[in-house]
């Protein structure tokens, strides 16, 4: 595997992986006893780091391979047909994002990444839309990729459902009832984001590199990763970071902030950030999942253990977003 030639990353990071690999086809059980199984392990994954890879998810690998090869061709574009896309020209955030563009840790220099967002298409004549609503309307697609659209759209439902089963499991390893999150996961804002890291340039500034240091903001992400290592994650326990290795056809699951406000930090929301040292373009496809915009996330009595308080305040999925795009986008 690509992984095993890494040459050493600069940050002196250790690289084998040491986050843990669920199979979660148990979750679509008829059997209570296997559903609670996994989401035992699923729920010893997220008091932990909240990070951890996912098999028996049931995309398919042709599928998860046709992603992968339309965002390289999307990137390859020349920089005029990009631009056509390009995200200024979204009401909702959708389109193509330039390199350099987005700061995702505070201090650092602008990440070495170019991205796209897709989301739910909504048209300009959806309810949703006509009230203004955060991030909701239409998703720009390249008008010469044939197969770009109904490849991301075609992943996105099955990306959707994967999401739900694994918000069914976190509410079971919680001790709370399977549809517990429903009302969060109904009309869900969902984007993914197509990613393009160039090798790490050898005369990078300090601390220049593909994304920078952060915690995701939503529910759920679930990153699909080409052959090449870059995602790394804080390890708090020993001080540093951890690589989260490709796994092939696997998923590397994240917890976002909405699960770490909804749990007082029992569950992890951890920092995380790209370092492509691995000589290649990289290619890599988060599918972040944030819930129903007007939900509420309020700390889970459950959770708390007696005596404590919750450390967050309420917030609707709405306003924790904006507030998140404010601060990594110079807004
Ligand atoms: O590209 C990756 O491996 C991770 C990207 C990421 O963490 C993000 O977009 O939030
Ligand atoms: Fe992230």
């Amino acid at each position: 595997m690509a992984h095993a030639q890494l040459a050493p990353s600069p940050l002196e990071a250790s690289q084998a992986t040491t986050l843990p690999v669920i199979d979660i086809s148990g979750l679509r059980s008829a059997s209570l006893i296997e559903r609670t199984r996994v989401s035992q392990q699923i729920g010893q994954a997220c008091r932990d780091k909240g990070f951890f890879y996912v098999i028996g998810h049931g995309v398919p690998a042709a599928l998860q391979q046709q992603v992968i090869d339309q965002a390289a061709t999307l990137f390859a574009l020349p920089p005029e047909e990009k631009r056509k896309v390009d995200k200024s020209l979204s009401m909702a955030n959708r389109g193509y994002e330039p390199l350099r563009n987005q700061v995702l840790e505070a201090g650092a220099p602008p990440d070495v990444k170019e991205g796209f967002y897709i989301g739910q298409d909504k048209p300009l004549d959806h309810p949703d839309v006509l009230a203004g609503k955060f991030n909701q309307g239409p998703n720009l697609w390249p008008a010469d990729l044939p197969e770009f659209r109904q490849t991301m759209e075609a992943y996105q439902r099955e990306l959707e459902s994967v999401a739900r089963l694994l918000m069914q499991g976190v509410a079971l390893s919680l001790g709370l009832p399977e549809q517990h999150f429903a009302a969060f996961c109904e009309d869900a804002m969902t984007t993914l984001r197509l990613l393009h890291y160039p090798p790490q340039p050898t005369t990078a500034a300090p601390g220049e590199k593909g994304c920078g240091a952060h915690t995701d903001w939503g529910g759920l992400t679930l990153l699909l990763q080409d052959e090449n290592a870059g995602l790394q994650v804080w390890d708090q326990e020993r001080n540093g970071w951890i690589w989260a290795t490709p796994v092939p056809e696997a998923y590397v699951v994240n917890l976002g902030d909405l699960i770490a406000r909804w749990t007082n930090d029992l569950y992890k929301s951890t920092l995380h950030r790209v370092v492509n040292v691995s000589g290649n373009e990289r290619y890599s496809v988060p599918y972040f999942y944030s819930g129903n915009i007007a939900h509420e996330i309020a700390c889970i009595q459950a959770c708390l253990a007696p005596g404590e308080s919750p450390k967050y305040p309420v917030i609707s999925v709405e306003d924790h977003y904006k507030n998140m795009f404010r601060k990594t986008y110079s807004m």
